[in-house]
């Protein structure tokens, strides 16, 4: 038996909501823009990375997290008496790393669903969403959800500060267009992580809550004007934005253009732009290709919300 996971791109934070809000994407035109991860059975553990990216990745299979992966998800088989058994997995590394598309996310879902998948399901959404956000924090150095659970569930999820349900699915702008502009660097979630503030002001903290809580009835109403009239970053952007070379300057321009609202991508150096239509949509991610990327592995994508979230593919 061999299985095949796909499991895609997302929005981490989506500006307004830091570490608690994320939005799995699609492009429209089709591509697969994500993870795959294909499992099968062998006679002994093994690990194969291909891939546009896998280059990229740690040279020694036990440094990938696909590996951690597998080493999380036969403790949890052995604890509950069930005797895991050897696989080949093969890791289709399609996601620039630390590109803030959730790329690591995207490697830890398709891996820990194609697991579970293969041994017929022993584990419910909410352990696999654990064992996703272990493997997150390992790789960035602290947890969050924010990637993890978009691409997993799909749509958009809000992570909930309870201890038995980690995150919710919001009513999304599916018929919205997500311009997602990778420009081609290299920005470490973990680092990103380290130049934000410890703490923040009263102000800062009432701001914060306001525009998220704002956003999140407007998500329940379909009131687009409220959702996306004050769409500001007061946690990361402000501290984050100097890691992205011509962020503002884009920002400025998809603003002035039509652009509903435009934010940083996870921790960058992905720029995602909202549109209501289409044709605003191509045109400005011409412009983003020609203006925002840095090098020639970067690309943009016009995309819309992913709600189904990582798929077997055959
Ligand atoms: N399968 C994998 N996918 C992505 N990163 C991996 C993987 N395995 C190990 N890594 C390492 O984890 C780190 C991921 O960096 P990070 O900035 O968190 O990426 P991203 O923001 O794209 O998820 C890199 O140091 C990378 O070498
Ligand atoms: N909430 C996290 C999201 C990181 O996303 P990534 O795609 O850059 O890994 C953060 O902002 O640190």
């Amino acid at each position: 038996m061999k299985i095949e996971v796909f499991a895609p791109a997302s929005i981490g934070n989506v500006s307004i909501g830091f570490d608690v809000l994320g939005l799995a994407v699609q492009p429209v035109d089709g591509t697969l823009l994500g993870d795959v991860v294909t499992i099968e059975g062998a006679s002994e553990n093994k690990l194969s990375v291909v891939g546009e990216f896998a280059s990229k990745l740690p040279a020694e299979p036990e440094q990938n997290i696909v590996w951690h992966c597998l080493n999380l998800f036969n403790s949890y088989m052995e604890k509950r008496a069930f005797q895991p058994m050897p696989v080949h997995l093969t890791l289709d590394k399609k996601m620039p790393v630390g590109s803030g598309l959730g790329s690591s996310a995207c490697s830890v879902v398709a891996a820990l669903v194609a697991l579970n998948v293969f041994y017929n399901k022993p584990f419910d959404d909410e352990t696999l969403l654990k064992m996703m956000g272990e493997m997150e924090a390992q790789i960035s150095g602290s947890l969050h959800y924010d990637n993890v659970a978009p691409c997993f569930l799909g749509g958009l999820q809000l992570m909930l500060p309870t201890a038995n349900k980690v995150t919710t699915t919001l009513p999304s702008f599916d018929d919205h267009f997500y311009i997602m502009a990778y420009p081609g660097i290299e920005v470490s979630t973990k680092a990103a992580r380290e130049v934000l503030p410890d703490s923040y002001s009263r102000a800062q903290a009432i701001e914060y809550g306001q525009i998220l809580a704002s956003f999140v009835d407007a998500c329940y109403r379909k009131d687009e004007e409220q959702a996306f009239a004050i769409f500001d970053d007061v946690i990361a952007e402000p501290y984050r934005k100097h890691l992205l070379p011509g962020f503002e300057q884009a920002r400025d321009y998809l603003m002035a253009q039509g652009g509903l609202a435009v934010g940083i991508s996870g921790s960058g150096p992905t720029l995602f732009c909202i549109c209501k239509n289409e044709q605003t949509a191509n045109e400005l991610a011409c412009w983003l290709k020609e203006n925002y990327l840095k090098t020639p592995l970067g690309f943009v994508h016009v995309c819309k919300a992913d709600t189904n979230g990582a798929r077997v593919l055959n």
